[in-house]
């Protein structure tokens, strides 16, 4: 078997990946990416809407700052999120959000004088400053208190993408395309790279490195309607999973984007709805204001999809051959808006739908979108269980997203982790040497081998594209929006089958080059796996917070489940994972739990909740006015970030407001 040997290994060539491949190279480390498909190609390139970075350029973003940023962020995932690493990821975007620009990334910027919006269904002239001229735009999204998305247009996931491969095809960054990789090598306690499988060849290699980074993305596909790409499978967290030490965090945590159109799940961008479109039901009646009078159309995700499944329950659904749906109303837009800034999705309705957007309302129904979940990591982005081994941007659970990311907070997530952590994995491979143990790459390959071997075998034995609809069936219908006990424990029952049936999986073409029935049928035991994670998670915790809805235990409790649910599966013949859990403490948060500002206001409060509060006001008085954001920072909740990062932000109205934190502008 080919041994190729690397400082620094990426597995996935999205933004995360590649912006981390980046690091490593720019620091002069040997480093090599794998990807399933050329780089370009990545799910990346989908993203529509924009990244979130506190620029606070335009009218609408004045008085932004990393600090209503990071209270956003927080507030979004329903305080589910590592607090310290939002305050990382706030701190840092406006720093990626320019180099993207620097790297060539055409972001859509301000013109100076009066600009002509939409805001809740109205026609208003804004006035943008004359100093802001061509500094980068920002439109409105869910959950945020300020135009904060930057945004080329509607495909923002395209430039970043184009501009970030780019880069790494400067630096001479080889990328090992439609390659997939298998099993992660280790020993227990240090990761040592991965086994992988050429799809072309079939050819079985070992790529041996210091550091091993997954940002393999989502884990989408393993429902059967998501605006992913068809490679979202998960196989990235089953690579971590089936390490049986390394764990998943937040499994259950699923996004349903709003509006994705129907019957095909194709995402129209929340930019839509930030740039004032409207939900309407089938009797043309704009719904939002009736359920969420503050933020309407523009709640978080997870409040507006549960708004829109409840409003189609009650009979205002829009029947249809496919299941009821609602409209997404833009035409108030204007074709000239829509022709420039929200092209990607008039092309999407023109050929999938044969509709004008301009003229006629699009359909649209809550779709599975984004997986809050992933490797659980430390805020360097390292495994707390395997030494070496990293993860980073959707693969990962880093966690700046709880049980809810905000719209135009995961583009920013690649490239912000990615410079983050990609510094991080740096220092690890200038610290470390390589170490190459052929018993232990044997024993890996052998697995995989014998596994390939068993699936060509002949004979009778299930069919991996039946198990794979079944699964993606299960979940829609069990472990979707609204959850409830009964539903999961069919769901978990039908998954732990499925799981036995997938061993004993026979292909009816034992080709062993390219083969899709190979790849479909390698995928989807593993699948299955993350699909029980999800299932045993939100079957376990007994709350809803965020995305994760249980109609049996409507309330978020913090009093029980202030906590991050951890998912490891050490014994390879288990059924179901093993599930722990890692407490979030209060007394150590920056914003202790409320209320968000939109969604229902009934939280059972954490027993620290008012003794932080209470903590956090006394340090605040005992530094008194003329303490820094910085030295306030450092009293109420410091965090750690590679020294080339830590400089303030500046901001082009800087001079002319206060720099407290009083004054929220730092
Ligand atoms: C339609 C759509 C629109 C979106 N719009 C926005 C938006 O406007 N703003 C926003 O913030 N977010 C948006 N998102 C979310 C965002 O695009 C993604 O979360 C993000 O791009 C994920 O990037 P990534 O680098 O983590 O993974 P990906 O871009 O998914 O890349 C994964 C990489 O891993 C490789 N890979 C996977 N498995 C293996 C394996 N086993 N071996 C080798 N390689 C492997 C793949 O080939 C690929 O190169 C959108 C998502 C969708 C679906």
């Amino acid at each position: 078997m080919k041994l190729i040997y690397t400082d620094s290994l990426v597995v996935g060539a999205g933004l995360a990946g590649l912006r981390v491949a980046i690091a490593s190279k720019e620091r002069g480390l040997d480093t090599l990416v794998l990807s399933l498909i050329p780089a370009k190609r990545s799910h990346s390139a989908a993203a529509q809407g924009g990244m979130q970075a506190s620029l606070g350029n335009t009218t609408k973003g004045d008085g932004d700052n990393e600090d209503v940023h990071f209270q956003d962020t927080v507030k979004g995932s329903d305080w589910g999120c590592d607090q310290t690493v939002a305050r990382m990821f706030a701190h840092c975007a406006p720093k990626a959000v320019r180099q993207m620009a620097n790297w060539g990334v055409p972001w859509t910027r301000v013109t100076a004088g009066p600009r002509e919006v939409v805001v809740n269904a109205e026609r208003v002239t804004i006035e943008e400053a004359k100093e802001a001229h061509g500094l980068i735009n920002a439109r409105d999204f869910g959950g945020t208190k300020k135009w904060r998305t930057c945004y080329t247009a509607d495909g923002t996931g395209h430039s970043l993408l184009y501009a970030v491969d780019n880069k790494a095809i400067s630096l001479d960054i080889p990328v090992h395309e439609r390659v997939e990789a298998l099993k992660i090598i280790h020993d227990g306690k240090r990761c040592h790279g991965v086994i992988a499988r050429c799809l072309i060849t079939g050819e079985l290699r070992a790529y041996i490195a210091k550091s091993t980074t997954i940002a393999t993305g989502g884990y989408g596909r393993i429902y059967e309607v998501s605006t992913n790409a068809i490679i979202c499978e998960g196989v990235g967290q089953a690579l971590a999973l089936e390490t049986g030490v390394a764990t998943l965090g937040n499994m259950e945590a699923v996004q349903f984007h709003p509006t994705a159109i129907v019957p095909v799940g194709i995402l129209t961008t929340e930019g839509c709805r930030g740039d004032g479109g409207l939900l309407r039901d089938c009797n043309g009646h704009r719904f939002m204001p009736d359920y969420e009078p503050e933020k309407k159309e523009l709640a978080s995700r997870d409040v507006v999809s549960r708004r829109m499944t409840e409003h189609m329950r009650k009979g205002f659904g829009v029947d249809s051959p496919y299941g009821p749906h609602l409209w997404l109303d833009i035409t108030l837009l204007g074709r000239k808006h829509i022709e420039t800034n929200l092209r990607e999705v008039k092309e999407i309705c023109e050929n999938f739908l044969g509709i004008d957007p301009a003229d006629e309302w699009i359909p649209v129904r809550p779709t599975q979108h984004y997986s809050m979940g992933g490797i659980r990591t430390k805020p360097t982005g390292e495994s707390p269980q395997l030494q070496g081994l990293f993860s980073v941007g959707e693969a990962a659970c880093w966690d700046m997203h709880g049980f809810n990311r905000l719209g135009g907070n995961s583009l920013a997530e690649t490239v912000v982790a990615g410079m983050i952590i990609g510094s991080y994995v740096a220092d690890f491979c200038e610290q470390q040497d390589l170490v190459v143990d052929t018993q232990l790459v044997s024993k890996f390959s052998n697995e995989l081998q014998h596994e390939i071997d068993e699936l060509c075998s002949g004979g009778d034995g299930e069919n991996a594209f039946t198990l794979k609809a079944q699964m993606q069936r299960l979940m829609m219908d069990y472990v979707g929006i609204f959850r409830n006990g009964p539903e999961l424990e069919v769901a978990v029952t039908e998954l732990k089958e499925l799981l036995v049936r997938s061993r004993n999986i026979k292909l009816k073409c034992t080709k062993r080059h390219a083969n899709p029935e190979l790849v479909e049928a390698l995928r989807v035991r593993r699948m299955i796996k993350v699909a029980l994670t999800v299932a045993c998670g939100a079957l376990a915790r007994t709350e809803s917070r965020g995305a994760h809805a249980r109609e049996d235990y409507p309330q978020r409790n913090d009093k029980e489940w202030l906590s991050r649910t951890l998912a490891s599966w050490p014994n390879s013949e288990d059924l179901t994972p093993t599930l722990s859990y890692e407490m979030l403490d209060v007394m150590q948060m920056e914003l202790p739990p409320g209320y968000r500002g939109y969604g229902a206001d009934n939280a059972i409060a954490h027993p620290d909740t008012a003794k932080r509060q209470d903590e956090i006001a006394t340090i605040i008085a005992g530094l008194g006015d003329d303490a820094s954001r910085e030295q306030l920072q450092q009293a109420i909740m410091p965090f750690e970030l590679p020294e080339h990062l830590r400089p303030a932000n500046q901001r082009f109205h800087d001079q002319t407001k206060s720099t407290s934190k009083g004054g929220k502008n730092s």
